[in-house]
């Protein structure tokens, strides 16, 4: 059987990291891509070092559409073709609503919705030449649930991320092309940290005491492992997946119930 080809936005770290790992151990071609060279360079070079020849790395802006274009041009030129992509880059911008920069706001729904959207055109396309199926995943959150206080910039793109799912899902089923997302709750990132940090500024208590009060909320009474989130996403791009589309999948260790 060919191997397959995955694309992973925000792959230089965090949560697009660790799903580069799973995807290149489950024998994909892994495309890390990240607006970061130098992690996406460091992320990429260690795969191989473990998987020859496994993975290459891409520098790009997902708010920029010809680039997310070029992205997927590129790693068809390098593996051939494209079966998986992961949009899973993404931003957070804490704030109160009446004191939100607007050009903070702006680049937040250009990197995560924008990016989003971008993401599902090219792969889509490329899907659709190919002739047999694809899947997308997005990276939602709990923040496309339920709305906190000082994320409503976040969660508005979030959200979005899950309507822009549905309508995809429902657009190109016909071609065999699945779309999903993953909605973590607390994954301790560099992402995770600002907004800790950020939230207790401005609430005027401390980092810590910030995190603490979002663990409380666990059921599980811990923040999520890298690799359980990835392990969602395995699923999500195997055959045993291959009947959901247009879910987004609540994994936040029981924060919120529906
Ligand atoms: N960490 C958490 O608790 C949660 C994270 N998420 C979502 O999961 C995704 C990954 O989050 P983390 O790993 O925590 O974030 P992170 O900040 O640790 O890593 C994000 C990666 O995306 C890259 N990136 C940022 N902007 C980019 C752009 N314009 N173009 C290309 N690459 C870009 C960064 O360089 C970085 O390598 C995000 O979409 C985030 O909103 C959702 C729910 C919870
Ligand atoms: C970062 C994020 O999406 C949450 C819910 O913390």
């Amino acid at each position: 059987m060919t191997q397959k080809v995955a694309i992973i936005t925000g792959a230089g770290r965090g949560i697009g990291k660790a799903i580069a790992e799973h995807l290149a151990a489950e024998n994909y071609f892994v495309a890390v891509a990240d607006i970061d060279g130098v992690t996406a360079k460091y992320v990429s070079e260690r795969l191989n070092a473990i998987f020859p020849q496994v993975s290459r790395h891409y520098v790009l802006d997902v708010a920029e559409r010809e680039a997310v274009f070029n992205l997927v041009d590129n790693v068809v030129a390098d593996f051939g073709r494209l079966d998986v992509f992961i949009n899973n880059a993404g931003i957070a911008y804490i704030n109160n609503l009446v004191d939100s920069d607007p050009d903070k706001v702006e680049r937040l729904f250009d990197v995560n919705l924008k990016g989003t959207f971008w993401g599902i055109q090219a792969a889509a396309k490329q899907f659709i030449k190919q002739g047999d199926g694809g899947r997308i995943v997005n990276a939602a959150s709990l923040a496309a649930v339920e709305g906190s206080a000082l994320q409503g910039a976040y969660s508005a793109s979030k959200f979005a991320i899950r309507g822009l799912g549905q309508s995809a899902a429902k657009e190109l089923a016909q071609y065999g092309i699945t779309v999903n997302a993953y909605d973590p709750g607390i994954v301790l990132t560099p992402l995770r940290d600002y907004i800790d940090q950020r939230t207790a500024q401005i609430k005027n208590t401390t980092p810590t005491d910030q995190r603490k009060s979002v663990i409380d909320e666990i059921a599980l009474g811990r923040p999520a492992k890298l690799d359980e989130i990835a392990d969602l996403v395995s699923f999500l791009v195997s055959n045993k997946a291959k009947y959901i589309t247009g879910q987004s999948i609540l994994i936040d260790g029981g924060m919120r119930f529906h």
